[in-house]
């Protein structure tokens, strides 16, 4: 099955767009988790304490939402064993039936791009053969370098059935800066969405979307709903929601008519709900799972009563 029909299918049986972001932190995970924990440096206590932290929150999410996101940065940040915390993160993920959206935003020449498709989509080539290193369902892409920076994950997402997420419109105060910029009458946002949409035709699921989306944040609504109408075969991801200030009636222009077109990610919200009202007046850190679990059913109920009043019937 096409990878973007199985994640509209997810998205269905678990009525729920919301992507949970494992955007997970040493300081976010609480200390009887890592008091548990044990390795050689500090790195790799801190990176089996955050692997821990983020199999207990899967476990309390997988039942409820289609997917999860994995923000490498994070990872990075603990080295190796960081990384191999990344990769372990995401493979338990699947285990559970989650389709795995990896936060990477890579990009560069065609060569080395190709290098970063096949780590994060495809396969690594040895000598003997090939062997997926990180074998990710989705990655966000940066298209700065244009096409044939781009074109490398396109090929990878044909050859192992994966998906891409390009940056069109960044939730961030400063996406403007660039993403804003007079180009051709246009912003120079909808000129990367014209693109997106361009190469997304190459690879169609069957249910009306392609497996090439684009990142449009929550904190610009009106730019969002724009992009809807500019881009009707396009899947967004929508980050910027609870954090970052985003509202459910913020993504509401992300949908289409039948409450489908967008997952829309939330990480400090989630993750941390056990340190943040009103979860943290019903759950002690030894619950931050089901603080997590109770924010994203919150969530889910949010965006299914604001679909609902925007007079779309959800799923
Ligand atoms: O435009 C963008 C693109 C990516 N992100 C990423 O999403 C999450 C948001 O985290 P919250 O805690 O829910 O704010 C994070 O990984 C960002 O790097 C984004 O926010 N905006």
């Amino acid at each position: 099955m096409h990878l973007i029909d199985r994640l509209i299918e997810q998205i269905i049986e678990k009525r729920n767009p919301t992507v949970v972001g494992l955007d997970t932190r040493l300081e976010y995970v609480p200390d009887h988790v890592v008091e548990r924990c044990s390795g050689a440096s500090p790195f790799e206590v801190a990176a089996s304490a955050i692997f821990e932290f983020n199999k207990a929150i899967i476990d309390a999410v997988y039942e409820h939402i289609p997917a999860v996101k994995i923000q490498v940065a994070y990872y990075e940040l603990y080295g190796p064993p960081g990384m191999e915390a990344f990769r372990l993160t995401a493979q338990y993920a699947k285990s559970k039936g989650l389709i795995v959206i990896g936060d990477i935003k890579r990009n560069d020449i065609g060569s080395t791009a190709e290098a970063y498709a096949s780590a994060y989509l495809g396969e690594t080539p040895l000598k003997n053969g090939r062997m997926p290193a990180f074998d990710l369902d989705f990655v966000t892409v940066n298209p700065y370098l244009g096409t044939d920076g781009v074109m490398p994950f396109i090929q990878a997402c044909k050859e192992y059935n994966k998906g891409i997420f390009v940056l069109v419109k960044t939730s961030n105060p400063s996406s403007g800066e660039f993403q804003d910029l007079p180009v051709e009458g246009k912003r120079l946002y909808n000129k990367v969405a014209e693109k997106v949409v361009e190469w997304g035709k190459e690879l169609m699921g069957t249910k009306g979307y392609s497996h090439i989306g684009a990142v449009i944040g929550a904190t610009y609504p009106r730019q969002l709903e724009e992009l809807r109408g500019e881009m009707p075969n396009t899947y967004f991801l929508i980050p910027g929601y609870g954090a970052q200030g985003g509202s459910v009636q913020d993504v509401m222009g992300g949908f289409d008519a039948n409450g489908l077109g967008a997952v829309i990610n939330a990480s400090r919200s989630v993750i941390c709900a056990y340190r943040r009202s009103p979860w943290k007046e019903k759950f002690s850190p030894k619950s931050f799972a089901d603080a997590a679990r109770a924010e994203v059913l919150h969530m889910k109920e949010e965006i299914e009563a604001a679909l609902s009043h925007n007079g779309i019937k959800p799923w």
